[in-house]
Formats: structure tokens, C-alpha cells, sequence
């Protein structure tokens, strides 16, 4: 469980009334989730998710929380954020942002299966569509972050991570990101950021690492997170197919997203490798926190890297 910032059944029931939602009757701090602070809050009007952003300043939020209205405005199905009577998209509690979104039904995923994979192409496809109508905003370029945090990360690591680490940004350095279509993404499209009823996607969620970037970045990341089992150490190529070809019966890919498909899936796994280790040797401190183990994107990378996992 990530609890970062503790709340009091007082100090939520009085936030609670900036919303039109009811009174609070009952809440609990949720047991899954790695980066910001997450409740189930009950009131006498139903059941809703209350996040305490501890992942991205509040500057963020408009853009972020603007793209998923515009989703769910147009029909994409993720959790949608709850206005405050003043209109706005997020609050203020316990000196966090606060943001409040509807419940979905069903749950995350663990380990998702091969329909499921193919269902969740679709709606990333979809949900790239509608987001390319939107304006390039918050712009991240991914490779310039990896330096960055490899450079910091850099003395932690034995001499042999150092040595691949040094090899790996080399090699994910030479995409030229600027023949890429580019427009805001989810960009932690993970099986635990998608709540499926059975086969049926409820909706998608955590969309706080959402920026602006290729979109073949983010259909990498996804690729990599549905279609790895970091426990069994096994790419599922399968199942990578479906997704891509599921994706691409809605956004097909242009001949350069083809070609650098894979060192981009090779960016993907290098870009949560850094970040997990992160975690690990930079802990963020909290009342009860969860972390991920970096040695599966490890793995991930290096299978990626010797040509072991690949899509046909
Ligand atoms: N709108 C929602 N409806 C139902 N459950 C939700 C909703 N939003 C979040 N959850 C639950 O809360 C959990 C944690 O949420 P989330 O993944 O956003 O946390 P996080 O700390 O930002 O995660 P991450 O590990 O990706 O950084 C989810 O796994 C899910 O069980
Ligand atoms: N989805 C990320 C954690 C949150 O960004 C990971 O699995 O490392």
C-alpha cells in the first residue's frame, strides 16, 4: 500500500464539502499503487477515489486533468475526474493536490490475457486518436530524462550495470524523436493502470505521468508492461502481436514507427528500469509504501537488447 500523506476522517469530511457528492460515512486507504496517495471514500451518495498527487506539482494538473475529461467526454472509458462546485478540477488537502474521480467496477490487472491485450491496443490506439486533436503540451523527451537520472543513479550501480547503463543510453540516444507523431499520452499504460471487468475494460486510470511525446513511445511502454512477465522472465510475442495488430486496426503505424518499433521497446524498458531503481536508492519516505522490483525491466532490457524479444 502507498500512503504518503495521512488524512483524518474530519479533515477529508470537511474537504468532502467542496463537492457536490454527499457526506462522508466511511474511507480506507488503498492497497495497491506506487506513487501518490490513493482512498476509497464512501458517502451517502456512492463510492469514489480520492488521489493526493504526490507524483507531479500542481502546475501539471490542468493539462493532465484536461486530457482525461477530454477522453471521457468523447467516449474513451476512463475514470473521470469530479468537478468542485467552483468548477475546478482539483483541490487542496493536507498541502497536497487533491483530485476526486468517479469509482470504476472491476479491478487491475496482474496478469492479463491475450483479449484483454487486445482490447487495451484498441483503446490506446483510440485514446491517441482523440488525444492528437489536443494541443502538444508538456513535452517530455524521454532519452534527455534517462540521462539525467542515469547520471544521478550512476555511482549506485556495480561496474557492470554501469558498463550496460552506458551502452543503453547510447543506444536509445540515436532515435531522432522528431520524425515521430507526438501529442499527449498515458505513458504508464501498465495492466494495474487498466480496471477490466472480466474481458470488458472499465476504464483506465493514473494518468499523472501524462505528457507529450511520440505515440510510439507509449504503445512501447505498453507492449513491454502487457506482454513481459517479469516473474517468469518470458516476452509473450503472441501476444504482442495481437495488441499491435489490435492497435493498428485503429492507428495504423507510419513506416518510421515500424522501423524503430524496437529500440523504442528498448527506450521503454530503460526508462522503468531507471525509475524503479530510483525508487529503491531514493526512497520517498511514507506511512506504508510500495516499490517495484527494478530487476525485471533489467531483464526485460537486456532480452530486448540480444534481439530474445522481439515482434515479428
Ligand atoms: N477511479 C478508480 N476506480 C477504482 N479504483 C481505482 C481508481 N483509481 C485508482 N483505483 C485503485 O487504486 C489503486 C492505485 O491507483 P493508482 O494506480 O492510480 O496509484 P498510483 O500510486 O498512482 O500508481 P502507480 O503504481 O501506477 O504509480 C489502483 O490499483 C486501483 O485499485
Ligand atoms: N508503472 C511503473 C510504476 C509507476 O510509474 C512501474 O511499473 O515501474
Amino acid at each position: 500500500m502507498s500512503v504518503y500523506t495521512s488524512v483524518s476522517f474530519a479533515e477529508l469530511a470537511s474537504y468532502l464539502e467542496h463537492y457536490n457528492v454527499g457526506a462522508l460515512s466511511h474511507y480506507e486507504g488503498i492497497s495497491a499503487g506506487v506513487e501518490n496517495t490513493n482512498y476509497f471514500v464512501d458517502t451517502d451518495q456512492g463510492r469514489y477515489v480520492l488521489t493526493l498527487v504526490e507524483s507531479v506539482s500542481a502546475e501539471k494538473l490542468p493539462f493532465i486533468l484536461g486530457l482525461v475529461d477530454h477522453l471521457a467526454v468523447n467516449n474513451l472509458p476512463c475514470a473521470q475526474p469530479i468537478h468542485l462546485n467552483s468548477g475546478e478540477l482539483f483541490g487542496e488537502l493536507n498541502d497536497k493536490p487533491a483530485v476526486l474521480m468517479n469509482c470504476l467496477s472491476g479491478a487491475p490487472l496482474t496478469k492479463p490475457n491475450n483479449q484483454q491485450a487486445l482490447v487495451i491496443g484498441e483503446a490506446l490506439a483510440k485514446f491517441h486518436q482523440l488525444s492528437s486533436r489536443l494541443p502538444v503540451e508538456e513535452y517530455s523527451h524521454i532519452p534527455q530524462w534517462c540521462n539525467e537520472l542515469g547520471a544521478k543513479l550512476f555511482e549506485k550501480l556495480s561496474k557492470a550495470d554501469q558498463d550496460f547503463l552506458s551502452d543503453a543510453l547510447m543506444a536509445t540516444g540515436e532515435i531522432d524523436w522528431t520524425t515521430l507523431p507526438a501529442g499527449p499520452v498515458h505513458a504508464d499504460l501498465f495492466p494495474d493502470n487498466a480496471m477490466f471487468d472480466g474481458n470488458q475494460l472499465s476504464g483506465l486510470i493514473d494518468f499523472y505521468h501524462a505528457c507529450s511525446t511520440p505515440y510510439l513511445y507509449d504503445l512501447c511502454v505498453t507492449l513491454n508492461a502487457w506482454c513481459f512477465d517479469e516473474q517468469l522472465n518470458q516476452f509473450d510475442q503472441d501476444k504482442a502481436q495481437q495488441l499491435l495488430a489490435s492497435y493498428e486496426d485503429v492507428r495504423p503505424l507510419d513506416p518510421i514507427e515500424h522501423a524503430l518499433l524496437p529500440i523504442m521497446m528498448q527506450t521503454a524498458a530503460l526508462r522503468f528500469w531507471l525509475s524503479r531503481l530510483r525508487d529503491y536508492h531514493f526512497p520517498t519516505a511514507g506511512e506504508d509504501v510500495t516499490q517495484k522490483a527494478p530487476e525485471g525491466k533489467q531483464r526485460l532490457l537486456k532480452g530486448l537488447i540480444a534481439g530474445n524479444f522481439h515482434i515479428n
